[in-house]
């Protein structure tokens, strides 16, 4: 059992702190904010993810988890302090590393004990040795203290459970000592480890994330060309997927890659080679074909009516994407105030997100539009002249052809994450448009026996 603390308590500090608890570690939470630290004590999560209300409350009640915002008591003494803090996005794309830098330096002045420093925050290639020397700069204290990188993978909405089954932990150490107590501390989840530089630790995530925002938007493109010479990119994508080589994830067209990570991380490695004199022409591509499908659906949409003056529009999904109530870099966020800047009176359904979307847009720019807030699919699309789907919300997915045609005074649906049927779709009389699906018609498609084939996503 190890001494540890974490600092941050947001998606990666929280559910690493948590988990660590579970594991047997004794565990302080570290937050500069007041009132978070005050919902956790009393059992709330901060943040919505399955699984992880209840474990905090198991953890607490046994004393192995508590939270604060001293964080001169909670680092003392502890065999290692985890760094979970943002590293947001600037804005000439590079990383801000101030929230680093001062949790760098309060640990400087306050440990009294040898310790581990250990950065799960994503940080560009290199900072972890900047990290290292500026604490040993600000030392108060005659005690060893290295500092290793352990980036996190988890993904929001399956945090807890990819913490608890990680397909690997990364650790990164300069250094046996550092290695080996990083590594006990992970025994306890007895999952795969491997053990490289520092350096090479801290690249292994931006390439990984970085590699899988590639993938969104290589399928986006291949998307977009799909619809202009009458490819279906759903069964391009089934196709594909049966070559082990490519497998079967992450190929799913849509409106774009959001979330706090893929966005930020592009812009942050593509900065880096900048800095560095390279041009990292793939993901600068990545990045550049997901500036044009945030939109993609609006665009179309204008096109296709006069205006949105006066119009319903039910909107279906907020948050950037299904299980987190997370909104950084939705679609929704983009859109939105688009069809409000036209005037439409938008109803938006979303099982946990409308909280967090009402705190950044409480009412339409220059007064112009409306947004109102329902608790259902039903009350969004009751005669609404047009819906669009932003996120593929089971409660969203459920929704029938017919409930469409039924509920919608026309019933024209922009779908940006391909998750209805074409031709049930235009069968049940609805005009349908996804992404990189043109209309039965167009594709010449035959009504297929095997639908399961044609509803599944990859
Ligand atoms: N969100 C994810 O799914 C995810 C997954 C993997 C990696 N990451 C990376 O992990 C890092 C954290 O991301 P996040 O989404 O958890 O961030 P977040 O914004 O949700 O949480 C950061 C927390 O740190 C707190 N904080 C700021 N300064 C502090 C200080 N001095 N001491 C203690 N707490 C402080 C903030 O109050 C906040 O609660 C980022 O680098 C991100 O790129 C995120
Ligand atoms: O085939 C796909 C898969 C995802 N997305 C979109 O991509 C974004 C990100 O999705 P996802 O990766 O599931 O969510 P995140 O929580 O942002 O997790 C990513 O970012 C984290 C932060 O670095 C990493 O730890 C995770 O491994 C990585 O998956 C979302 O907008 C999705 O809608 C697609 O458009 N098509």
């Amino acid at each position: 059992m190890y001494k540890i603390a974490v600092a941050g308590t947001g998606y990666v500090g929280l559910v690493a702190g948590v988990t660590f608890a579970e594991v047997g570690h004794q565990v302080a939470c570290v937050d500069i904010d007041e009132e978070k630290v005050k919902v956790m004590k009393s059992g709330v999560s901060p943040i919505y993810e399955e699984g992880l209300e209840k474990l905090m409350q198991k953890n607490y009640a046994a004393g192995k988890l508590d939270y604060t915002t001293d964080y001169k008591t909670a680092y003392k003494d502890v065999d290692a302090i985890f760094i979970g803090v943002g590293t947001p996005e600037q804005a000439d794309g590079s990383a801000n590393l101030s929230y680093i830098a001062t949790v760098a330096r309060q640990i400087a002045e306050t440990i009294e004990n040898d310790c581990l420093v250990v950065v799960k925050s994503t940080v560009p290639i290199g900072t972890n040795d900047k990290v290292e020397q500026f604490i040993q700069d600000f030392l108060v204290h005659d005690v060893r203290v290295e500092v290793a990188s352990n980036p996190e993978f988890l993904a929001q909405g399956s945090a807890v459970h990819d913490t608890l089954h990680a397909a690997r932990i990364i650790i990164g150490a300069e250094s046996k000592w550092a290695e080996d107590r990083l590594m006990s501390i992970y025994e306890p989840f007895k999952l795969p480890i491997v053990s490289v530089n520092r350096r090479s630790a801290e690249m292994i995530k931006y390439a990984s994330n970085d590699f899988l925002a590639l993938k969104i938007s290589y399928m986006n493109d291949i998307a977009n060309l799909c619809e202009l010479v009458g490819a279906d990119v759903q069964d391009v994508a089934k196709g594909m997927s049966f070559d082990e080589r490519i497998g079967s994830k992450f190929l799913n067209a849509g409106i774009g890659f959001g979330g706090s990570c893929f966005p930020k991380d592009t812009k942050a490695l593509e900065n880096l080679a900048r800095q560095n004199g390279y041009d990292l022409k793939t993901v600068k591509a990545a990045i550049d074909v997901n500036k044009g499908q945030k939109t993609l659906l609006y665009k179309k949409a204008s096109k296709r009516l006069i205006t949105f003056s006066g119009l319903k529009v039910a909107v279906l999904g907020l948050t950037f994407k299904p299980g987190t109530d997370d909104l950084r870099e939705a679609a929704s966020l983009e859109n939105i105030p688009l069809l409000l800047e036209q005037g439409a009176d938008i109803y938006a359904f979303d099982p946990v997100g409308a909280k967090n979307f009402e705190k950044v847009h409480p009412e339409g720019p220059n007064g112009k539009g409306t947004i109102t807030y329902v608790s259902n699919v039903e009350q969004a699309l009751q005669d609404a002249n047009v819906c669009f789907v932003f996120t593929e919300w089971e409660e969203v997915k459920k929704v029938t052809p017919k409930k469409y045609k039924n509920l919608m005074r026309t019933p024209l649906v922009y779908d940006g994450r391909n998750i209805h049927d074409v031709l049930e779709m235009e069968k049940a009389g609805v005009e349908y448009h996804s992404v990189g699906r043109p209309s039965t018609s167009l594709a010449g498609k035959k009504e297929s026996k095997n639908h399961d084939f044609q509803n599944t996503r990859y």
